[in-house]
């Protein structure tokens, strides 16, 4: 790879003997990763190898992942470079929390919190990049959170609707992205040696913003994908010198795994608590990441009083939902506080107002209210489990390409009643259909159908 001269010194300087290991890993294959997903519960993958286990993380594997099959379709797999794992295993949200991913798309950072949130409490997914935030819903969709908000707004307009309000809050930073450069050689071209710098003054920016949603006691992980001690320690030792009530917490070194570097900032050695990931010491791209609580007995402002936003259903909605829910759902499944907007009915766990913000979703969303019926959402069908539906009706992997091509399908045997079914191959669902009489409607969404050879 060609990196830029002043790049090479910068890291001469700062790395000495290690100097030479360090940029010669530029010239190294990209490790690949991918994780299971929690959330699907106990589903047999189908075209997955899991020999290689990673050690640091619950659902990681070394590998790559092929978009076109059911276990990515379905949701069952989520692909993640192993390095960024790392970053949702150190945060380790409990359920029931408040949790906010600032920076999420394209969804890897997200995905991870909502395995540790069992669909309980809520995470607010947030992108200020509108295409950027269409693709996190995809992949939340895919994954099949029940307990998502996604935002697309920029960090300041957040803060006037919740302030105070996160236990815990993500900014996976916007970064000169240095660490990413073997697996996108393209962004070389945008260094230069003030990058870090001009990226450096928009990160403090964003967790300007952060530090005022996050509730007295609540913490916050800082991290990037960048070797910049600009963007990295330098940032960590700006806010633990604006935030008195700020404190590190100690984040335990596994193997290769390297501490932060005090000498690169302002000599603070609480700056060694912090974790970078170089790749000639570890099986994964560059990364820096950062934990910090905040005292719980802060005084503050008062959390902004928080209107409710969610609307009741109209008599007739209701009736729809009530009845779709007794022929598709399973007795012991209780969806609470449904809400619509429009004619899309969502479910929230939580209840704030929206009203003042960009959003792709304000909840789960659950389907739409057509002319006299209610249709099924993929989001509601994928982010329930086998049992938790009546109508079940099998393909199999073969007739699986043709669902997801959008293509009408003959069924050979009577499985299920007639009206709304999950398909499902094996254990594994893969989205909605409408069966008349032995035909498969098919309504997975035109935008995500695909051609798989
Ligand atoms: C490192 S990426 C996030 C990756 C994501 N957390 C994941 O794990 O998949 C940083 C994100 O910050 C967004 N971003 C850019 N400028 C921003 C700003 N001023 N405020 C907030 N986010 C910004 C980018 O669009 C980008 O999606």
């Amino acid at each position: 790879m060609n990196l830029p001269d002043d790049f090479i010194k910068k890291y001469q300087k700062l790395l000495g003997s290690d100097a030479t290991e360090f940029l010669n890993s530029f010239s190294q294959p990209v490790e690949k990763g991918f994780r299971i997903n929690p959330l699907k519960g106990d589903v047999l993958l189908h075209d997955t190898d899991l020999r290689e286990p990673i050690s640091y993380s619950d659902w990681g594997y070394y590998g790559k992942v092929n978009g076109k099959t059911i276990d990515h379709q379905s949701g069952g797999i989520y692909s993640q470079e192993p390095s960024a794992m790392l970053v949702g295993e150190i945060t380790h949200p409990k359920p029931g929390q408040k949790v906010l991913d600032l920076c999420a798309a394209p969804g890897g950072k997200s995905t991870y919190l909502a395995s540790f949130m069992n669909q309980e409490g809520i995470l607010v997914s947030n992108e200020i990049n509108r295409g950027r935030a269409k693709i996190l819903a995809e992949n939340l969709e895919r994954f099949g959170t029940q307990n998502t908000v996604i935002l697309n707004e920029s960090p300041d307009r957040l803060e006037h609707v919740f302030g105070e309000y996160f236990d815990i809050i993500v900014v996976d930073a916007p970064c000169s992205g240095e660490g990413m450069f073997r697996k996108d050689p393209g962004a070389v071209q945008y260094w230069h040696r003030d990058y870090s710098l001009e990226c450096a003054r928009r990160q403090k920016e964003i967790l300007k913003s952060a530090m005022k949603m996050l509730a007295p006691g609540g913490q916050i992980v800082y991290s990037t994908c960048t070797f910049a001690p600009e963007e990295d320690e330098q940032i960590i030792a700006w806010l633990l010198d604006n935030y008195p009530d700020l404190a590190m917490v100690e984040l335990p070194k596994g193997s290769g795994m390297d501490s932060g570097r005090p000498e690169w900032a302002n000599g603070n050695q609480e700056l060694k608590k912090a974790i970078r990931l170089f790749p000639q010491h570890f099986r994964g791209e560059g990364h820096f990441m950062a934990k910090l609580s905040l005292d719980a007995q802060v005084i503050s402002e008062k959390a902004k009083k928080r209107r409710k936003s969610q609307t009741r259903l109209e008599k007739e909605q209701q009736r729809l939902w009530n009845d779709f829910k007794q022929s598709f759902l399973s007795d012991h499944i209780e969806i609470k506080n449904v809400f619509a907007v429009g004619n899309i009915l969502y479910s929230r766990n939580e209840e704030i107002d929206l009203s003042k913000l960009r959003y792709i979703k304000p909840g789960w969303e659950l389907g739409a209210f057509k002319k006299n019926r209610f249709e099924p959402s993929l989001s509601l069908v994928l982010a329930l489990k086998k049992d938790d539906i009546k109508n079940i009706v099998q393909i199999s992997a073969d007739e699986w390409k043709q669902y997801v091509h959008g293509d009408t399908i003959d069924l050979e045997t009577n499985q299920a009643k007639n009206g709304w079914v999950a398909v499902c191959v094996d254990d594994t669902i893969v989205g909605p259909a409408k069966l008349v009489n032995g035909t498969l409607k098919n309504f997975y969404p035109k935008g995500l159908r695909m051609n798989v050879l």
